[in-house]
């Protein structure tokens, strides 16, 4: 049996922002972008010196959790979902399905060579748009990241001979002018950790109609990306401290070791 169904935990809250250029001040949804004045005058000071910046920003802390396809994230975030003082922001899945009636995670997948750059540059521009819409709570947790769009899956088509050079530069050259020119904060990054025959499995048993064509190796690529990015830490450099959570386990399991690692988890808004 084969069936996108709402999961029993319940839905997680969505946000629909968007953003666009208005005079000198960049505008996501109402949240104003300022320019960042000398180090040191926020929490985050170092690294949003000189850039802009989301206007409160440096009050809310943001957790982005990391993990496979499939690994058990969205569920994840459900759960949080119920607790009050923490804002719930899933992947905008929905979009990368339907862009003006075009589906371009389905065409990445049915030819990752024509059709990845078209996915990732709207991937890059969704997931810029969740990072900088306004914090309605003092915790914000979301999945996954500007940082992985690039560093997993962007790498991912390039490294496998599935993106040209040409738009593996464009997107990177993207992707460093919005690092280097705008704050995009986190605080945490928590990895569900889990092997990809776990991840096959409950990505047939969730049946994307999209991810039918996803064998195995995919997603070997996918985890052994996010063991160098976060684990072994011999790739790129992490936005964040990294909480490992190992997730192969069951539904009731899982949920127990969210509730374990609860303080860990919140602890980020201290910092
Ligand atoms: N711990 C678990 N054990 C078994 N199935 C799970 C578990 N966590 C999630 N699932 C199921 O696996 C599928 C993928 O989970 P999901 O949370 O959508 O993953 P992701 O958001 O990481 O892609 C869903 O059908 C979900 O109900
Ligand atoms: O940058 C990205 C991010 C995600 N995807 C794909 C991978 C999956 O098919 C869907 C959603 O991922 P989940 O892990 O199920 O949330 O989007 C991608 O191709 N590029």
């Amino acid at each position: 049996l084969c069936a996108e169904a709402p999961s029993p935990l319940g839905a997680a809250a969505r946000h629909q922002g968007t953003a666009r250029h208005r005079g000198t001040a960049l505008r996501a949804g109402s949240v104003r972008l300022i320019q960042s004045r000398a180090r040191g005058g926020m929490r985050r000071g170092d690294v949003s010196a000189g850039k802009l910046v989301r206007n409160g920003v440096d009050k809310k802390a943001v957790i982005c959790i990391e993990g496979n396809i499939a690994s058990g994230k969205t569920t994840c975030l459900e759960y949080f979902s119920k607790t009050s003082n923490i804002e719930v922001l899933t992947e905008p899945v929905a979009k990368w399905r339907n862009v003006r009636g075009h589906n371009p995670l389905g065409l990445m997948y049915q030819d990752p060579e024509r059709w990845g750059i078209t996915l990732q540059t709207y991937v890059q521009l969704t997931m810029l748009d969740r990072h900088l819409s306004s914090i309605s709570a003092p915790v914000r947790m979301m999945e996954r990241s500007l940082f992985s769009a690039k560093y997993i899956f962007v790498e991912n088509l390039f490294r496998s001979g599935k993106m040209p050079e040409v738009d593996y530069a464009v997107l990177s050259e993207w992707f460093d002018w919005i690092t280097t020119n705008i704050s995009i904060p986190v605080d945490l990054i928590v990895y569900l950790q889990t092997s990809p025959q776990t991840c096959h499995d409950r990505l047939k048993q969730r049946c994307r109609e999209e991810e039918k064509v996803i064998p195995l190796e995919y997603l070997e690529s996918i985890h052994k990306l996010y063991e160098d990015w976060l684990i072994k830490r011999t790739y790129v450099s992490l936005p964040a401290p990294v909480l490992v959570i190992p997730a192969d386990h069951d539904l009731q399991k899982m949920l127990h070791h969210y509730e374990e690692n609860r303080d860990k988890i919140l602890a980020a808004s201290y910092l």
